[in-house]
């Protein structure tokens, strides 16, 4: 056994009690085995005047969405996609989308995210970015027909189902995948009663967008007369195991739902704030016992992949949409961004504890904005910024150690993604 220790700092447990302890991880297995006084590691990681906390989990994401960053801004969610951005994605590489990847799992790491959700293309190729510079994720391909010939809307789909299948378990098992039909209204119901069960057949769990804007939710129920997620529920997509991203504009049936399939959200405030889609109800579905994860959604929609600014924002929308300064609570916040997120995933992450993963951040305390250290769960969710991240460590391996990354060249990664987002915006604009 080869083992990390992470010492001398302060560890934040499951049940969001803090206390002095060192972790003890065996990198072998990639899991946490001790907790406390433990015997001396192969491996030191100073921790001192540290937190150590579960990795941050990012449940919804569009990595390579950082070439976009800045680009279109400003629009609501349906022009901005079809004026700005699916046009430019069009003109995407499989190069542009993994030098994109790699700048977006630089700020990941960076920041402390250990695990992310991540919808976009070429899948094959950016899932080998992510697991190489040494995150985990739930990947898939994100499926559109809308506006696309049945053969090459069937073909979206084959992909899809075909990288879930092959690439789920990759990596070591740091690659899952889930069938990503993009949403409810963008990815045609009859491919979806046809690749929905043969997604189940191979075991694969669903992950979309749903109930994001109000201009999503009309159609369905004036076409249907369903609310959007009976209409999931009658197409057999809200399985437990399967996520949905958003869930701004949902009803009291559409929670109750969620809470008897054992289906999470991916709660993206930032994006939902940015493109001014609404306010998710996430204490009701907290308390209607749904799993939420916390998501920055793609860098073009946030406009940074900083999950503790997202943690904040997820407070504070919170407390506004409830109406009650007590509601979505700093604990509750931390234990979305952590445990929830990973439920959501299915990974057996974001808990302190032996035989869970060791995918953890140690947060500098030595700041300003860090004092006094009344309560590290409040600083957790109001106060602490993706910068004052120290170290990250997945499977036991230290991926960032004193703020700087150790599986990528961060300086050329910036270089790249610079080339790349410049020739891809010259070549959309010369099609306009
Ligand atoms: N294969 C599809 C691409 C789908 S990937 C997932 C898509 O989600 C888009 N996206 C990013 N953020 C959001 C959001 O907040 N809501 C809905 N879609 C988004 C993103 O730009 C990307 O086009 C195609 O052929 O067009
Ligand atoms: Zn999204």
């Amino acid at each position: 056994m080869s083992t990390l220790q992470i010492a001398d700092g302060a560890v934040l447990a499951a049940d969001m009690s803090v206390r002095s302890a060192d972790v003890l991880a065996d990198r072998e297995t990639g899991r946490i085995v001790e907790v406390g006084d433990t015997a001396r590691g192969d491996e030191i990681l100073d921790a001192d005047s540290g937190l150590v906390i579960p990795g941050l989990v990012n449940a919804h994401c569009h990595v390579a969405m950082t070439l976009l960053r800045g680009y279109a801004d400003d629009k609501p969610l349906d022009a901005w996609l079809r004026e700005d951005i699916w046009p430019t994605e069009t003109e995407l590489e499989t190069d542009d989308i993994v030098a994109g990847t790699r700048l977006g799992a630089v700020e990941l790491l960076k920041n402390g995210v250990t695990a992310l959700g991540d919808m976009y293309f070429e899948v094959p190729e950016s899932a080998a970015a992510l697991a190489e510079a040494g995150l985990r994720a739930r990947v898939g391909h994100g499926i559109v027909t809308v506006g696309k010939e049945e053969v090459t809307a069937r073909a979206d789909f084959e992909t899809g189902l075909d990288v879930a299948r092959e690439l789920d378990g990759a990596f070591d098992g740091r690659i899952a995948t889930a069938l990503m039909p993009h949403s409810l209204t963008t990815a045609a119901a009859d491919l979806l009663a046809e690749y929905v069960p043969r997604a189940r057949e191979a075991g694969i769990p669903l992950h979309y967008h749903a109930n994001e804007t109000r201009d999503e939710v009309e159609p369905i129920v004036e076409e249907r007369g369903v609310r959007p997620l009976e209409y999931a529920d009658e197409l057999g997509m809200l399985e437990e195991g399967d996520f949905i991203a958003h869930g701004v504009h949902t009803d009291r049936t559409e929670i109750e739902l969620l809470a008897e399939r054992g289906v999470g959200v991916a709660h993206c405030p930032a994006s939902n704030m940015k493109l001014a889609s609404g306010i998710a109800p996430v204490q009701e579905l907290l308390d209607a016992g749904v799993t939420v994860g916390i998501g920055t959604d793609g860098a073009a929609s946030n406009n940074d992949l900083d999950a503790f600014d997202e943690l904040r924002d997820a407070a504070m929308v919170g407390k506004l949409k409830a109406d009650d300064a007590s509601a979505v609570s700093a604990p509750e916040v931390v234990r979305a961004a952590t445990a929830g997120g990973a439920d959501l995933l299915g990974f057996d992450s974001g808990r302190i504890e032996p035989g869970a993963l060791a995918d953890l951040a140690v947060i500098d305390l030595e700041a300003a904005h860090l004092t006094p250290a009344h309560d590290l769960v409040s600083h957790l969710a109001y106060a602490v910024r993706g910068s004052d991240v120290r170290h990250t460590v997945v499977d036991g391996d230290v991926i960032v150690r004193d703020r700087e990354i150790l599986t990528l060249d961060e300086a050329a990664v910036r270089r790249e993604a610079e080339r790349h987002a410049e020739s891809l915006i010259a070549r959309a604009e010369s099609n306009r």
